[in-house]
């Protein structure tokens, strides 16, 4: 920390102002009841083939997120992206892998309204008017809801089903946990020397990804 001051931060005093909207996302009926061992497994199999449909979107957004980085030419941010970025790639692998196992036909799968909602957002930052402070917001509280949503799943007291526990650990793990932190110290500086109207403008961007999230948990547990 090289701030010095006492400022915790700008995203942990979203998160503290925005906290039932954050705990709507991250403490989701429908992880909660992954965490209870009540998972619908209908349900399951729905958020699988729609999550790997929003993954392929996300490749494309993260890779907006990196032009914008690199636009701004700061080589740490850019590594850290990208390291995001290649990741995705095993992603993808696991999510057919997954898929197979489960019997779910990702071809024959098409995007639910929410889901399809939630990828116009993503595509919305071609723009190049949108900022990078935005961008990287945006990224950072994506990653952060699935890192505290399934690290839920497998911490103390959990009764998520074994077969479960591989999906649980691939966001809940301590190295995805560092990852978010990275991301998030990344928009904590930029945040730092932007003006108000800019720090509004990720705010309401970390706001809008919370509620695309809950949007994405309610149609994965009830088709809507
Ligand atoms: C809907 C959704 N949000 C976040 C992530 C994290 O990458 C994901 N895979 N899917």
């Amino acid at each position: 920390m090289d701030s010095g001051g006492a400022d915790e931060g700008t995203t942990a005093r979203w998160m503290a102002t925005h906290r039932g909207m954050y705990e709507r996302a991250t403490r989701h009926p429908f992880t909660v009841s992954i965490r209870d061992g009540t998972v619908d497994l209908v349900a399951f199999r729905r958020w699988l083939g729609q999550d790997y449909m929003f993954v392929r979107e996300f490749v494309a957004f993260v890779a907006s997120v990196l032009l914008k980085c690199c636009k701004q030419s700061d080589s740490t941010d850019m590594e850290i992206i990208l390291g995001g970025l290649a990741s995705l790639s095993d992603e993808l692998s696991w999510f057919k892998k997954e898929a197979a196992k489960w019997g779910v036909d990702l071809v024959g799968t098409s995007p639910l309204s929410s889901n399809t909602e939630y990828c116009r957002f993503l595509q919305s930052f071609d723009d190049p008017e949108i900022s990078y402070t935005v961008a990287i917001t945006t990224f950072w509280i994506i990653e952060t809801v699935y890192q505290d949503s399934f690290a839920f799943c497998i911490e103390e007291g959990h009764r998520t089903p074994s077969e479960l526990l591989g999906t649980c650990q691939r966001w809940g793990s301590a190295d995805f946990k560092q990852y978010c932190q990275s991301l998030q110290q990344i928009v904590d500086r930029c945040l730092a020397n932007r003006t108000p109207d800019a720090v509004k403008s990720a705010e309401e961007a970390f706001l809008r990804v919370l509620e695309l999230e809950v949007g994405f948990w309610d149609m994965s547990s009830s088709q809507s």
